[in-house]
């Protein structure tokens, strides 16, 4: 990775409580257009809440979230989805009785169109428009190797698969960010081998930015060009993988969460 490329997003000093506990304590960070940057700490550290701050789902009490220069903080989730920064959930979030193909454009047309209503009955499309946005799907399902399953409904296909149609549905919106939280969570040795192939290769292939919660620590040392380790809602390292594994703080706050 350059090290000249111009930051996309950047996290200062944020800070969230829940009644009285410090869920994220002044964090900062920022990344770059094109980064693989991935957040870790042990349980309850705040990795779900600074998602949560970052997409619009929380309202953090201070700080300042920047996207493309512009402050993001407290505009509402869709409008964030908007400006291009797409995410999935720990669970997986998908339509289960729509087929694969519907749910990637619904997703699509949910990101690029105005009115609810219009998104749920595709108004005033025209024929083009829409064809444009079956290609644009398409040639998604195929760079996750989805493609042969375009009309099954997503509830019937493997957790590994769903989760697979998860990020799919995220590239749908063509984002500048992808925030994904657990991608590999609950995953086989080797659905987790090939969703991290695929991550790497979105990252690579179409320059999207990605922001990864994992709890594999194997993944994550393995792809991510930074990391960021909080613990207790507060950060206390960031810096290349190597760097990161080998920190006393990073070392000791893991261990004393085993
Ligand atoms: N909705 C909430 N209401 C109250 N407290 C919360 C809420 N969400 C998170 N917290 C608290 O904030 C802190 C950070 O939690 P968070 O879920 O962000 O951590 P995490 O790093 O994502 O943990 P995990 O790895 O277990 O998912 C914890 O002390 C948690 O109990």
């Amino acid at each position: 990775m350059s090290e000249t490329r111009a930051d996309l997003l950047e996290v200062e000093d944020l800070s969230l409580s829940f009644a009285g506990v410090k869920a994220i304590d002044g964090v900062s960070f920022s990344i770059a257009e094109g980064e693989l940057f991935s957040v870790i700490g042990p349980n309850g550290a705040g990795k779900s809440s600074l998602f949560n701050c970052i997409s619009g789902v929380y309202a953090p009490q201070s700080g300042s979230v920047r996207f493309a220069g512009e402050e993001i903080l407290g505009m509402p989730a869709h409008k964030i989805a908007k400006k291009g920064i797409a995410r999935t959930f720990q669970n997986v979030e998908v339509f289960p009785a729509m087929t694969v193909l519907d749910n990637l454009l619904l997703s699509r047309h949910n990101a690029m169109r105005a009115g609810a209503l219009e998104n749920m009955l595709w108004l005033g499309r025209s024929a083009r428009e829409e064809k444009a946005a079956v290609e644009k799907v398409r040639e998604v399902a195929a760079l996750m190797q989805i493609e042969h399953l375009a009309d099954i409904p997503v509830g019937s296909l493997p957790h590994g698969t769903q989760k697979r149609i998860e990020l799919a549905r995220a590239l749908a919106m063509e984002p500048r960010l992808i925030m994904l939280d657990e991608p590999v969570a609950g995953m086989n040795h080797d659905e987790t081998a090939e969703m991290t192939e695929t991550i790497v290769q979105v990252n690579r292939d179409l320059g999207v930015a990605i922001l990864l919660v994992e709890h594999d620590m194997k993944m994550v040392m393995g792809i991510s060009n930074r990391v960021c380790v909080l613990n207790f809602g507060q950060r206390i390292a960031l810096g290349k993988p190597a760097e990161v594994i080998r920190d006393e703080e990073v070392v000791a706050a893991y261990l004393g969460a085993a």
